[in-house]
């Protein structure tokens, strides 16, 4: 049996909206909708999808916030609705919009809180906080209210908060949202070597390609409750046909761009966007612009996750999900 196993996981909410003066409806909402898939121990796996997909249901069914209304699911062998509590020894959750920190507390005694919670031997707790401390880099906000931290500062407050009880699970629900460049390479950093020196099992939820770029071997993607696609990114951008964008600034306004490999999509003053294949080097079409045009600058855009998304189900977005009682 994998590490963390759903079969056939579902959840339906029901709801109770008016439908006219007296008369109100039911209606049911298949969050999730049958969803089967395993993840071995230390994997990193990400977890996409457009808003309202199901990824943060399915994250609350595995740690046993939610009960699933049909299926089975399995995490370290573990019931998560029925053994919730078991369950929060071997796991850890940060969500990126809200604290588990006390709010009006330092850091440090938001994580003295946390050793008591779990009753973590104090060896174990003083080395993981050292580790923690050290690369996360807290040496200098321990002693600050979680109030007062920065975005990225908290965020990286709450990771370590996550890890003290050293769990084999790690659940991220968008973990570098509204970080600046800096904090989101020191949180992908830390990601990185976590999984790799401890081996933990890290499930991923994220907007943001570039974490699944840079940290996930493997990419599940679900839309309307249900798993579209396993796999690795390569073949999420194929599948997607997705494209990357070739951001151009010339030294002056002039007729759009004419390259092999990349079409122009539009131009904006001196500012033209090409489109390339996302699979496709950029290396080979940045060149052949360089050669032909006086350029500003460049940059690469990424496709992001809704649009390769919309692209590979494009056809699928509308097809109802809920129904009508
Ligand atoms: N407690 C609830 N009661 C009723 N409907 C709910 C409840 N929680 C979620 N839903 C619905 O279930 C569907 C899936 O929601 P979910 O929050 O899992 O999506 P998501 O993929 O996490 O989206 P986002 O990226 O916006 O966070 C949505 O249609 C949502 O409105």
């Amino acid at each position: 049996m994998a590490f963390i196993e759903l079969d056939g996981l579902e959840k339906v909410f029901t709801v109770r909206r008016r439908a006219g003066l007296l008369r109100r409806e039911k209606r049911e909402v298949r969050a999730v909708d049958g969803i089967s898939f395993g993840v071995e121990r230390g994997e990193m796996v990400g977890y996409i999808g457009p808003n309202g997909a199901g990824k943060s249901t399915t994250i609350k069914m595995l740690t046993g916030i939610l009960t699933p209304s049909g299926g089975r699911l399995r995490v370290a062998g573990i019931d998560p609705s029925s053994e919730r509590k078991r369950l929060a020894r071997r796991i850890g959750v940060v969500f990126g919009q809200r604290t588990t920190l006390w709010w009006d507390l330092p850091l440090r005694d938001s994580y003295t809180l946390v050793h008591r919670m779990y009753r973590i031997p104090d060896d174990r707790f003083r080395a993981n906080l050292a580790r923690c401390v050290e690369l996360l880099d807290l040496g200098d906000l321990l002693d600050v209210p979680v109030r007062q931290l920065s975005l990225g500062q908290r965020m990286r407050g709450d990771i370590a908060a996550a890890l003290l009880h050293d769990p084999d699970v790690l659940y991220l629900d968008e973990p570098t949202i509204g970080l600046d460049v800096v904090s989101k390479a020191k949180v992908r950093g830390f990601l990185r070597d976590l999984n790799a020196t401890q081996g933990t099992t890290v499930l991923l939820t994220t907007h943001d390609l570039t974490d699944i770029e840079q940290l996930c071997s493997r990419v599940m993607v679900i839309d309307h409750g249900r798993l579209m696609y396993d796999g690795d990114l390569a073949g999420l951008h194929t599948a997607g046909d997705g494209e990357r964008q070739l951001v151009v600034d010339l030294a002056h306004e002039s007729a759009p761009i004419e390259v092999p490999g990349a079409r122009f999509v539009r131009a904006e003053g001196p500012r033209q966007w090409l489109a390339f294949p996302a699979t496709a080097s950029a290396a080979p079409v940045v060149a052949a612009v360089a050669a032909a045009y006086p350029l500003a600058d460049l940059s690469v855009r990424e496709p992001d996750i809704e649009a390769v998304i919309a692209k590979m189900y494009g056809g699928t977005r509308d097809a109802g999900r809920e129904s009508v009682r």
